[in-house]
């Protein structure tokens, strides 16, 4: 398992990084940064280590080249920010790894490339063959076109899925702000560093709050649910300071700066991944304690009888979320059954299925083969 003083072992690294730290508060690109990054980064693949950065910044550099002093509000005006300012952010990434002999390569990527199976599949052939071409695939959302349930709509979360695509061994958020603070540190002066995560509870999550800029996206709140993605995929991940030079060769040094997210040993099979965070959720059902432990500790299906609600509108197939009494996601699966039919055999024996559908293609409302835990 992965620790902090290990870390020098690992070889496939995403390292994600926010416009809060690639542009000044002007909203102009800091090139000094951008270099220094491209630097360690390039070194670090000098070392042997597979690199994939996910950069964001393409809205703040359109911004600056229109010469907008006010974030887009509208979808399209943001489309149009990301094409002007994605190409922009790829010249002046190109000119500098290319100072250090390093090749990269521009993917852009939509939430389909993940939804959709033969799309995961895809984007992981894709990457991985550019790493092993000793290439460094600089990611970004495809801004340009990806309106509504075709977006991510952050990197933070978009970095985590890239880091289960490929397998990664570490992902590392880099951000303005030193690590995970007990409160936002912007507005509450006295709140402490966490140096390491053990489990992410909803305690963790109420720790976080949004974005320190106005040229910031998701804040903590999103690099939380990117951890959540990580680590429950068998992945570490650091959040730390991009202001830092050479942070990333440091992580991987064992120094101890940033906040540490300790992964689930269990790192889960590429399709259980994607079933659990790459497949996108329809709904959700309860269930009662029993039917928790059973999941949680006897590797049991989900059956009728555990289900005390039913959230949502899911078709047979579809990918459910699996939430306890305290409201906690303790897993997740491909339902059996549609909401509908859900509702109707709740709380009932498997035996009485079909005397109350008429019909009872499984036993299980999501048998143990389709589910993750995620606890
Ligand atoms: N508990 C917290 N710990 C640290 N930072 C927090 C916390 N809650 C909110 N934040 C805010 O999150 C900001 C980083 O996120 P964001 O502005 O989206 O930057 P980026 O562009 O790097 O993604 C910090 O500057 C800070 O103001
Ligand atoms: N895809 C967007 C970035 C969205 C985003 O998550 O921004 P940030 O919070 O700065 O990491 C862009 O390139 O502007």
């Amino acid at each position: 398992m992965l620790t902090r003083t290990n870390l020098f072992s690992v070889r496939r690294v995403v390292v994600k990084v926010g416009t809060s730290t690639i542009t000044h508060s002007t909203g102009k690109l800091n090139l000094l940064r951008i270099e220094k990054l491209a630097r360690e980064l390039s070194d670090l693949a000098n070392q042997g280590k597979q690199i994939i950065l996910v950069t964001s910044g393409a809205v703040g550099a359109g911004m600056d080249r229109l010469g907008l002093k006010e974030k887009p509000k509208t979808i399209p005006e943001k489309q149009a920010a990301a094409a002007v300012g994605q190409g922009i952010l790829m010249h002046i990434y190109e000119k500098m790894f290319g100072e250090y002999g390093q090749i990269v390569a521009q993917v852009l990527l939509t939430r389909a490339d993940s939804d959709n199976r033969r799309q995961y599949t895809n984007s992981r052939n894709a990457l991985t063959t550019l790493l092993s071409q000793g290439v460094i695939p600089i990611i970004n959302e495809n801004d340009a076109v990806a309106v509504d349930e075709l977006r991510i709509g952050e990197n933070d979360t978009l970095s985590a899925i890239v880091a289960g695509i490929i397998d990664a061994d570490l992902l590392v958020i880099l951000s303005d702000v030193d690590g995970v603070y007990t409160a936002n540190p912007q507005t509450c002066p006295t709140a402490e560093l966490i140096s390491e995560i053990t489990d992410i509870t909803p305690e963790t999550e109420a720790l976080a709050g949004g974005p320190g800029t106005a040229r910031g996206t998701g804040g903590m709140y999103t690099k939380i649910q990117a951890a959540k993605i990580a680590v429950n995929s068998g992945i570490t991940m650091v959040v730390a300071s991009g202001v830092r030079d050479g942070v990333v060769r440091d992580i991987i040094g064992g120094a101890a700066i940033g906040t540490f997210f300790v992964s689930k040993e269990n790192r889960l099979q590429i399709r259980k991944r994607w079933l659990a965070f790459g497949a996108p959720v329809n709904g959700a059902v309860t269930v009662d304690s029993g039917c928790e432990q059973a999941i949680l500790t006897c590797g049991s299906s989900l059956l009728a009888a555990g289900v005390i609600k039913v959230e949502g509108d899911f078709e047979h197939g579809n990918t459910v979320r699996i939430v306890n009494l305290a409201g906690r996601e303790i897993a997740r699966g491909i339902t059996n059954y549609n909401s509908e039919d859900v509702l109707k055999i709740m709380g009932t024996h498997t035996q009485e299925i079909s005397d109350i559908l008429g019909y009872k293609p499984y036993d299980e409302v999501v048998h143990r083969d389709n589910m993750v835990l995620l606890v």
